[in-house]
């Protein structure tokens, strides 16, 4: 999955400059940090609604449309993916220590 994510990051930072007319990425570049917040709150939405369908193929397209918008949001922005594995990492951390503690008391 990271490697995956970790592709179309590179993908998606190339289109940077790119012509709008030629690349659907670097038509979201253009038009601004508002227009993906917007497409990333639009595919959010549309992700609760098919996960409500009962179908499954929606949920995964819908789930990789918001997977997809996310990372062109953290282009934009200048946050990798990485960035956002490295504190999901963290907290794993934080909650495997919690763990440690609740099953060990004493130590
Ligand atoms: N993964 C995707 C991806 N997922 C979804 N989409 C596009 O996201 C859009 C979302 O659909 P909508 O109907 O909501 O949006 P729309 O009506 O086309 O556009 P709006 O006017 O509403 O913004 C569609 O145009 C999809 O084609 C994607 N476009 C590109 N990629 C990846 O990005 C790479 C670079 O794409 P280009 O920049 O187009 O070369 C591709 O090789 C893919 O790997």
């Amino acid at each position: 999955m990271a490697n995956t994510l970790t592709q179309l990051e590179q993908t998606i930072l190339n289109r940077r400059g790119a012509d709008p007319s030629m690349s659907y990425v670097a038509s979201l570049f253009a038009r601004g940090r508002p227009k993906i917040a917007e497409k990333l709150g639009e595919e959010a939405v549309e992700t609760v609604i098919a996960s409500l369908s009962g179908d499954r193929g929606a949920l995964v397209g819908e789930a990789a449309d918001l997977l997809f918008h996310l990372c062109v949001l953290l282009a934009d922005a200048d946050i990798t993916v990485a960035d956002v594995l490295a504190e999901l990492d963290r907290r794993e951390g934080i909650s495997g220590i919690a763990e440690k503690a609740a099953r060990n008391p004493q130590a």
